[in-house]
């Protein structure tokens, strides 16, 4: 109950729907068959919201967890960008019209944005919409190949709308990229509207039961209502009107689903693979220890709770700083609502700067669950290469990783900056107008303000040196663009540092809210050991300005080693406390009831390569 709030009495009615809990296993399924199987279970989500009333986001998302386990539906682009974007970017007029219908699945849609030629650089889409004041109709077009939309989830098949970026022309003017709602296929018959080439990409890494599709548009035309006019509007007559407002705006949807994939994506992924690794460690009996004495749960090795324990800790750490993030969002959006927009260069700062750095983190800590569980852990059956597939592309959606820290490194150039001459930075960069201690307080004790110090320490002097150094390379000659390059992997690393700072202070504070001691005890030696993995990991950072020295550093070490053994006792029911049902793991190491054997060979026997009369068997024979 620490972490789930009023979620399980929903999670628990959609365990009792059959359609969820049983059915064909995903792993011996095609990919048309998983994506028909995902399209069921959807249209059986949607009845059970009617059934059940469910209109709360956070209520459907129960559902979802248990109806499409480790894996993104179409209502994921529907519900987490379709309908947000409909929000936040129509007028009261156009929320009246589309989110009704929208919210009762009465209409399906997608956020399509995404070109063939581009996905990083959104200034360098090329789709238009050009005004015909005559008609009064926008004219979508795809003027190039590489203009064509590519990868919006459920546009392939299923969609029958989706909000379109196109680059707004008037009178032959350029207006930059606006949104427009475009119905896509007949309400009737599914097929395509005219004017419109359309269909899936084709098969990917992971995400099969997603229809990521295609769509180029021949002069389409749509309404001139269809642009989303909460900003700006097209008059008839083709008089362009928008509010003293910032550009970025447009950009609002990227930043909310940045904002969730922190904790849907990062946190909940490495946590589910957390949770398998570790139960079947303690099932899993191998080698000896000690001569002519049982052979030792896995987990009892030295080596991998060194494997598995830092990463346990980074779950935790990302899981409440994904609840964060979440609450920020929302609280700075509420704000640029009223607004006032002060804090929206901080909230698209921190939350590229996070979902980069956590689905950087995840991703690279999910496959090293997998290596954790041996020759099983490279088994579909134990669950983490669908959960490994599905996370990684946390990494790329949503602005590439790299960019996005970018991004963070570009919004701390501006603080620093400003820091210099003489302005109070406050929020998530407050610690930049700090005098930070060049002397570092780590003693054995290793508390958790004093770990956060020098992580606060690390961030600051990697920023300070990633600005000095950008004015090195302008000093020298070089131009601001250029300098930047030159720059930018000292700027992804300074990014980095401020993300890493942040997660270590959403744990500490976590720690020093809690109120039951034993609790609280356990969770500290969690938060000890992720920060002093980060140290350990990053000592280079640490070092070399003389922060930590040689004696501390192995103090670290010793520390980081005895927290192993601290931490043991607890371990399983750590990852017990994510509280994930078998049906959201969909593994078999990772069983609650540990039956891992029994079950491995009843799910071997099933495979469809056993079966007796196909074509390899006459091969064969
Ligand atoms: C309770 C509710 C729960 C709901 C749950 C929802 C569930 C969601 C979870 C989802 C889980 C799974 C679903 C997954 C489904 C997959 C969806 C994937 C969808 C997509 O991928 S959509 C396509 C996304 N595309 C991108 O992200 C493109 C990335 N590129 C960019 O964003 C930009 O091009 C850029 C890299 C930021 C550069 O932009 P630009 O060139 O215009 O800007 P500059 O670099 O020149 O900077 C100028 C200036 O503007 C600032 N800025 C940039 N972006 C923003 C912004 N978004 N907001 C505010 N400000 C911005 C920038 O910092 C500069 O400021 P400065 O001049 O320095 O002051
Ligand atoms: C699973 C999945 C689902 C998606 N769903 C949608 C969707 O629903 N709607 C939609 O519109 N899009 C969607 N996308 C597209 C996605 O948003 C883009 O792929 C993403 O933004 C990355 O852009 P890109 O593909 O252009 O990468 P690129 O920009 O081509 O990246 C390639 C490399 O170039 C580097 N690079 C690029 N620019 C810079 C720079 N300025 N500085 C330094 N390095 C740089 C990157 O770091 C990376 O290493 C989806 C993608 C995936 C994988």
């Amino acid at each position: 109950m620490l972490f789930k709030g009023g979620g399980l009495p929903h999670e628990s009615l959609a365990l009792q729907e059959k359609l969820f809990g049983a059915g064909p296993d995903y792993n011996f399924m095609t990919r048309i068959e998983r994506f028909k199987n995902s399209l069921v279970r959807v249209q059986h989500f949607i009845r059970c919201c009617a059934r059940y009333n469910l209109h709360d986001h956070a209520d459907k998302k129960w559902f979802e967890g248990v109806a499409f386990p480790n894996e993104v539906s179409v209502l994921g682009p529907h519900s987490g960008m379709f309908i947000p974007t409909l929000k936040e970017q129509g007028s009261e007029e156009q929320i009246q019209k589309w989110v009704p219908q929208a919210e009762k699945h009465q209409i399906m849609g997608t956020y399509i944005q995404t070109e063939l030629g581009h996905g990083t650089f959104v200034r360098g889409l090329e789709t238009t919409a050009t005004y015909d004041p005559k008609t009064e109709e926008f004219i979508l077009n795809s003027p190039t190949l590489t203009s064509i939309k590519w990868w919006p989830g459920g546009l392939g098949r299923t969609c029958n709308f989706g909000i379109v970026m196109a680059l707004l022309y008037i009178d032959g003017k350029n207006y930059g990229m606006h949104p427009f709602v475009v119905q896509l296929r007949s309400l009737k018959t599914h097929e395509p509207l005219p004017g419109l080439t359309m269909g899936d990409i084709g098969p990917k890494f992971g995400f099969d039961t997603v229809d990521n599709g295609y769509l180029q548009f021949n002069h389409f035309g749509i309404p001139r209502e269809n642009m989303l006019m909460k900003y700006c509007q097209v008059l008839k007559n083709g008089t362009y009107t928008k509010q003293t407002r910032n550009p970025k705006f447009s950009y609002g949807a990227m930043i909310f689903v940045r904002s969730m994939v922190v904790y849907e994506v990062a946190g909940q992924g490495l946590a589910k693979a957390c949770t398998i690794a570790i139960r079947y460690s303690a099932i899993r009996r191998q080698s000896e220890l000690k001569k002519s004495r049982p052979e030792p749960q896995i987990l009892d090795y030295q080596t991998q709770q060194y494997k598995l324990f830092p990463l346990l800790a980074l779950a935790y750490a990302v899981w409440f700083t994904g609840v964060r993030m979440k609450e920020i969002y929302f609280m700075v959006n509420n704000e640029i609502k009223q607004g006032h927009t002060e804090r929206l260069p901080e909230l698209h700062a921190i939350s590229s700067g996070l979902k980069a750095f956590t689905t950087s983190m995840a991703s690279w800590g999910i496959e090293r669950c997998r290596l954790a569980c041996g020759g099983h852990g490279y088994s579909a059956a134990s669950g983490l290469p669908k959960i490994y597939v599905n996370a990684t592309g946390g990494c790329t959606y949503e602005g590439e990783n790299t960019v996005m820290l970018l991004q963070c490194a570009r919004f701390l150039m501006n603080i620093y900056g400003g820091v210099k001459n003489g302005r109070r930075p406050s929020g998530s960069v407050n610690y930049l107008g700090e005098r930070i201690s060049s002397r570092c307080t780590l003693t054995s004790e290793f508390t958790l303000k004093s770990l956060a110090d020098a992580f606060k320490h690390r961030a600051a002097r990697m920023i300070k040196e990633a600005s000095e150094r950008l004015n090195r390379l302008q000093a020298s000659g070089n131009d601001p663009e250029d300098s930047w390059n030159l720059n930018s992997v000292v700027l992804t690393k300074a990014a980095e540092a401020h993300c890493h700072y942040y997660m270590v202070l959403v744990f500490e504070s976590v720690v020093e809210s809690v109120e039951d001691n034993c609790v609280k005890d356990i969770l500290r030696q969690l938060c000890q050991l992720l920060a002093l993995c980060g140290i350990q990991e990053n000592s280079g950072d640490f070092i070399q300005d003389g922060f930590l020295n040689n004696d501390q550093l192995e103090l670290v070490k010793q520390k980081q080693l005895s927290l192993l053994s601290e931490i043991r006792p607890n371990a399983v029911l750590l990852v017990d406390a994510f509280e994930f049902h078998d049906v959201q793991l969909g593994s078999i190491l990772g069983r609650f009831d540990g039956n891992v054997y029994e079950n491995l060979f009843k799910w071997a026997k099933k495979t469809p390569l056993n079966k007796p009369e196909d074509l390899i068997h006459r091969l064969l024979r």
